[in-house]
């Protein structure tokens, strides 16, 4: 078992951010090892270097994928500076003061590169992150069938998880942050090219990392930057601590539900040829030269495991968290409003519970 140290090889080690929190390294593991299929099962992070799960778009470079990814539309997100933070769009029509994180472009595959070249030297930073649909071209449609859907089919059923809900293309800058938030998906997270740093954290950690409300439109994502924490506010991230994976192409990590998890594009030391056709160079800006380095990846979201039939006492960290999920839902909804449920619990537990 390699438990070993940050992995050094690809990326500019530069690139990496210092924070305040300490890490540990998560394995990185043979898919011959049974250890893996241990981790899995206890619902544990793990590294898996040699699926060959998405071997087959290993190729996926952004000629090829120009070339390929047909003439859907695609989504793109735009922000001021290099962090990428989730917002449902939904509820932030209901928040009017709610300062919204980043832009969503909807654009095709084309316009993309366009934006890539225009906006290299502008402070905007983008980031495509596209469920991968039907309308992608029939060469796409081969690599994706040659996935090693028996790997990761056999674990979807011995694990009991549900359908495979979507596989999310993304095309990051090096520099891009999805800063830290948690899914309620089982997520096998695939590097195609360029190298990311993943850092995780246990859902026991959930007072650590203090989460907007779930009514939020920034619901599920730690309200603490990593690279400017307000301890006055948040002051048990102090007691945070983080598990790290860089991950390269081919490497498959498995990030399981509820687990949080922020995502850093990092600088690849051998820049990719992205054998782009025909793209003119010199964009509707006058800028030219070469697109700028960007990573790609694509992940596996599955449904969660139905509830087992019966509760276990203590309930699990996740467990906890889907009750502390369910009630904030209860009582927004019993009292009419989100604004009113803080008030209420602070009565509920001052003096009572603590
Ligand atoms: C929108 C999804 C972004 C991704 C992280 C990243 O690659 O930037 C992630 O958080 C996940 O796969 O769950
Ligand atoms: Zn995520």
């Amino acid at each position: 078992m390699s438990y070993g140290k940050r992995r050094r090889t690809g990326y500019d080690p530069a690139s990496i951010q210092e924070y305040t929190f300490p890490i540990e390294n998560i394995p990185r593991l043979s898919a011959r090892d049974p250890e893996v299929y241990r981790l899995i099962q206890a619902s544990r992070p793990v590294v898996i270097s040699d699926s060959g799960l998405i071997n087959s778009a290993l190729k996926w470079n952004l000629g090829y994928l120009q070339e390929n990814l047909g003439d859907g539309s695609f989504h793109v997100y735009g922000s001021k500076d290099n962090r990428f933070k989730y917002y449902d769009e939904k509820r932030a029509k209901q928040c009017k003061s709610f300062p919204k994180p980043v832009k969503r472009y909807e654009v095709s595959f084309n316009d993309f590169l366009k934006m890539l070249m225009e906006k290299k030297n502008t402070r905007e930073r983008i980031y495509l992150q596209q469920m991968l649909n039907e309308s992608v071209g029939q060469e796409i449609v081969k690599d994706y069938v040659d996935f090693n859907w028996d790997w990761v089919g056999r674990i979807q059923n011995e694990q009991g998880w549900g359908p495979l809900s979507s596989n999310l293309l993304l095309i990051g800058l090096e520099g891009n942050i999805t800063p830290v938030h948690y899914d309620e998906q089982e997520n096998f997270f695939s590097q195609i090219s360029g190298y990311k740093r993943c850092l995780l954290f246990s859902p026991d950690q959930f007072e650590n990392l203090y989460p907007h409300p779930v009514a939020h439109p920034c619901d599920r994502q730690s309200q603490v930057d990593f690279s400017k924490p307000d301890f006055e506010r948040f002051p048990k991230f102090r007691n945070a601590r983080a598990m790290e994976a860089i991950v390269g192409p081919g490497d498959v990590l498995y990030i399981p539900m509820y687990w949080w998890h922020q995502v850093e594009s990092l600088k690849s030391l051998s820049p990719i040829d992205h054998k782009l056709r025909d793209f003119s160079t010199t964009t509707s800006s006058g800028s030219s030269g070469d697109i700028p380095p960007v990573t790609v990846s694509v992940n596996f979201w599955y449904r969660a495991a139905p509830l087992p039939a019966t509760v276990k006492f203590p309930i699990s960290a996740q467990q906890r968290v889907s009750v502390m999920r369910n009630i904030e839902k209860l009582l927004a909804s019993a009292l009419g409003s989100a604004d009113e449920v803080g008030k209420l619990l602070s009565t509920m537990v001052d003096g009572r519970y603590n």
